[in-house]
């Protein structure tokens, strides 16, 4: 459902993204993992329309989006989560989902020339409950601690009703318990919605328990793709790794 196709991206000299092709099958959950300045973050903001490829496309559902604004590609069903919901410091856990929904809900309602905000709000709510937040609701929310500020942002874009979500390192910043805590909530999420799930994350430990699928940039190319147990054991990948902060984790389960 989302395929990329020859991707390239250059920034000056530095080759960001290098001819990378990647298939994303409808309902799966992939993890992008990759050493520092692998191009992770560019690969999402070249799919996600906030930067144009200088080569490639990105097909979704069949139609190709590369030149499409980041607007119009997450009105097509491809949402990221972004640092949002500190945006709005004084709406409260509530009112920000409300408004998301409603904003949502107003373009798919504008023929009517009206939107059911009633109707937002029960949907909201029902967000907040899945996303555990529902206790919070009433909180304003730059008050949230940091997990549920990134909650409250993964929120946000659900509520644009995607069938992608890109979530850019969801665990980062946290400690090892709310990390847990945090990808255990993703999970469940992906489970609940039935999302194509695209995250990048730096944590192997959280990458092999809960990836179905990894794909490892280096140097703006793909090194490897694969089950999270062979890329675990994948020579090229290990060797990456080496010399990180992140390769014992890797080495040290193959
Ligand atoms: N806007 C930009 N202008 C110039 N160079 C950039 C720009 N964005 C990224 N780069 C370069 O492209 C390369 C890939 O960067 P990117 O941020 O995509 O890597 P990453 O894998 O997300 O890294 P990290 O794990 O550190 O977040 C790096 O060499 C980076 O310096």
């Amino acid at each position: 459902m989302l395929q990329v196709e020859h991707l390239c991206k250059s920034f000056g000299g530095v080759a960001a993204t290098r001819d990378v092709s990647l298939a994303f099958p409808a309902g799966s959950l992939t993890a992008i993992i990759g050493p520092n300045g692998a191009g992770k973050t560019t690969f999402f903001n070249l799919i996600s329309g906030h930067l144009r490829p200088d080569s490639g496309r990105v097909l979704f559902e069949g139609r190709d989006l590369v030149g499409l604004s980041s607007l119009e590609i997450a009105r097509r069903g491809m949402a990221r989560a972004f640092q949002v919901a500190s945006l709005f410091p004084t709406l409260t856990v509530r009112e920000a989902m409300t408004a998301a929904v409603a904003a949502h809900q107003r373009r798919s309602w504008s023929l009517l020339r009206r939107f059911p905000l009633e109707g937002s709000r029960a949907r909201a709510g029902e967000l907040l409950e899945l996303l555990g937040l529902a206790g919070k609701a009433g909180v304003v929310s730059s008050s949230l601690s940091h997990g549920d500020q990134k909650l409250l942002d993964i929120g946000l874009a659900l509520a644009m009703e995607p069938k992608v979500l890109l979530l850019d390192e969801p665990t980062a910043g946290m400690g090892p318990d709310e990390r847990w805590r945090m990808i255990e909530k993703v999970h469940q999420l992906w489970q609940a919605k039935r999302l194509t799930m695209i995250f990048i994350e730096h944590d192997m430990d959280i990458v092999f328990k809960y990836a179905q699928v990894v794909q490892v940039l280096k140097y703006g190319a793909v090194l490897a793709q694969g089950r999270p147990e062979e890329i675990r054991r994948n020579q090229d990948v290990i060797d990456a790794y080496l010399g990180t902060d992140h390769h014992l984790a890797l080495a040290g389960e193959a």
